[in-house]
């Protein structure tokens, strides 16, 4: 699905290098985890792997087509949805309307489809009166929720989420990391998740260790 080719990134000077030579390949139908102390760059890959930045050296290939090829907003709009540790939903709509949004935005083949929206939010669950209200009168978990949802609606193959725990409780964790393997497992797609939390990453099919300046396998999907 992805992979990167000699990835390199720095910010100010080559030889501050983050990473540089990076091969990784993640497949479809699997959930990965980005783990590394903080500060090592896993949000920067994330970032590249999202098409939000461009790498200094190296390229990423989607499909066996290089990003730049596909054109980053292409991609971005097309084949990958993000998520965040806040979230970022619009605020003044309600979560009913984000997902709409995203679908028109993206150009889902569900796009104007309400009922799909809802079913979606439903499963994820959330009420019918919680899903008409604006989402900032909803609580964290139920927000991330209704992100999650929102990558679920679009039509992208590939999720990336960037600490997407970071704001939850034990149990709104374990939820979400579920609904991520269940994207992973039961839609198909290809899951990313960047954490400092150990048990999110033991739940992860794959799990990615930074250190060193080198990302190494500490674990590999079956
Ligand atoms: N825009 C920037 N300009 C310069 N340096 C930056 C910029 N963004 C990040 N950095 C530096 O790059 C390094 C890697 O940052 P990054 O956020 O990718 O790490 P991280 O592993 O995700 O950290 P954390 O776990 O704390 O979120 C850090 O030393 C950071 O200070």
């Amino acid at each position: 699905m992805l992979n990167t080719n000699k990835l390199g990134y720095w910010y100010t000077h080559e030889e501050d290098y983050l990473f540089k030579d990076v091969d990784l390949t993640f497949n479809a139908g699997h959930s990965y985890a980005i783990v590394g102390q903080s500060g090592s760059g896993k949000t920067t890959l994330v970032s590249l792997l999202a098409g939000l930045d461009k790498p200094k050296s190296g390229s990423i290939e989607l499909k066996g087509k290089d990003l730049n090829k596909i054109g980053l907003t292409t991609y971005r709009r097309h084949d990958v949805a993000i998520v965040f540790q806040a979230y970022n939903l619009f605020t003044y709509m309600s979560a009913t309307e984000n997902l709409m949004t995203a679908m028109a935005i993206t150009e889902s083949k569900h796009k104007g489809d309400k009922t799909y929206a809802q079913d979606m939010l439903r499963k994820l669950g959330l009420t019918d009166d919680q899903m008409k209200k604006n989402v900032q009168k909803l609580s964290g978990g139920q927000q991330q929720r209704v992100a999650i949802a929102r990558t679920m609606v679009c039509d992208a193959p590939l999720v990336v989420a960037d600490e997407p725990t970071g704001n939850l409780d034990e149990t709104n964790t374990n939820e979400v990391i579920a609904l991520f393997q269940k994207i992973a497992h039961e839609q198909g797609k290809c899951v990313i998740i960047v954490t400092h939390e150990p048990d999110v990453a033991k739940q992860c099919d794959g799990v990615i260790r930074l250190a060193k300046r080198e990302f190494t396998w500490e674990k590999q999907p079956a």
